[in-house]
């Protein structure tokens, strides 16, 4: 018997460039019209995955992800994959001139310069995702919009420009994710991902870095979101290298849930682009081992 193919929720609606990234990740895709829907989809068993957005090299992190990994039900990253970003201008065939340009916030923001040169008089309107604002041109309601290239196959819209970018060489990070089950291996170029709310004491986001730092835990990204309880406290998102099954990553993991209780693991998983971390796992294993000899009474 064959083994059926996992459902994978994404941010659609069909066309996005998350759509793009799933499509590297499986077949049998299924479009949510928010971030928020694609992750409950996963957390329902609507779906068995969902992949979303979740940073880009020049609009930063996409808070609607962010936020919703934070809260409710918890998903683990299985998987994660980096997509290059060219936009594609799409109009209505024979439409007339383009007064409103509608799509999603970041894409708007990478083409901003572009917007400025080429359609100096036309006003940018957001829309919930790129792939939105492609639907919102096919019903009359914008002008034009800035999507994935992929979106000219999915609506009846004529590309009037390609390769629009202020940046070049703009870069997506998406994330594959599931509810919590078997991590996945280790390959040695793992991510590991968390989340932490920090108590209000001084110096202990300090204390988080050096815990990992102490161990040579290379950290590959930190940032800050509000909890949206009251002003000021933050809940701080922290990607490094490893993985959770070597001992200096799980010594890590288990100091900073130490200093935070409210620490969420968020995974152990492959890194889009192999970068092999310099094996720094033997001291500690040789370590733990003498340690175990010294609590079974065969060493000193
Ligand atoms: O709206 C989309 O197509 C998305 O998948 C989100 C997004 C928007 C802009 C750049 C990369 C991803």
């Amino acid at each position: 018997m064959v083994a059926p193919v996992p459902r994978i929720a994404y941010f659609g609606p069909r066309g996005t460039f998350t759509e793009q990234a799933a499509r590297g990740f499986g077949a049998d895709l299924d479009p949510r019209e928010t971030i928020p829907a694609a992750l409950g989809a996963a957390r329902t068993g609507d779906a068995e995955l969902a992949c979303v957005p979740v940073e880009n090299s020049v609009e930063g992190a996409v808070p609607a992800t962010m936020d919703a990994l934070a809260e409710g039900t918890p998903l683990v990253v299985v998987a994660e994959t980096v997509l290059a970003v060219r936009f594609s201008l799409l109009v209505r065939p024979g439409g007339g001139p383009v007064r409103t340009v509608a799509s999603h916030p970041h894409a708007l923001a990478q083409v901003r310069y572009w917007l400025a040169a080429n359609l100096p008089d036309a006003v940018a309107v957001a829309a919930t995702s790129t792939a939105a604002a492609a639907v919102a041109v096919q019903r009359g309601e914008h002008d034009a919009a800035v999507t994935a290239p992929v979106a000219a196959e999915h609506y009846p819209l004529e590309v009037a420009a390609t390769d629009l970018a202020d940046v070049r060489d703009a870069k997506t990070r998406f994330l594959l994710l599931r509810k919590p089950g078997p991590l996945p291996e280790p390959t040695g170029s793992d991510r590991t991902s968390v989340v932490v709310t920090a108590p209000d004491r001084v110096g202990v986001l300090s204390d988080v870095l050096l815990e990992l730092a102490l161990r040579g835990v290379n950290l590959t990204r930190i940032e800050s979101r509000p909890t949206k309880g009251p002003l000021g406290e933050y809940r701080f998102y922290i990607d490094f290298d490893g993985h959770v099954a070597e001992p200096r990553v799980g010594d890590a993991l288990a100091a900073l849930r130490r200093h935070c209780p409210e620490t969420r693991f968020l995974g152990s998983y492959p890194k889009a682009v192999r970068e092999d971390v310099v094996a720094q796992n033997a001291d500690f294993v040789a370590a733990a081992e003498w340690v175990a000899t010294i609590r079974e009474g065969r060493g000193a």
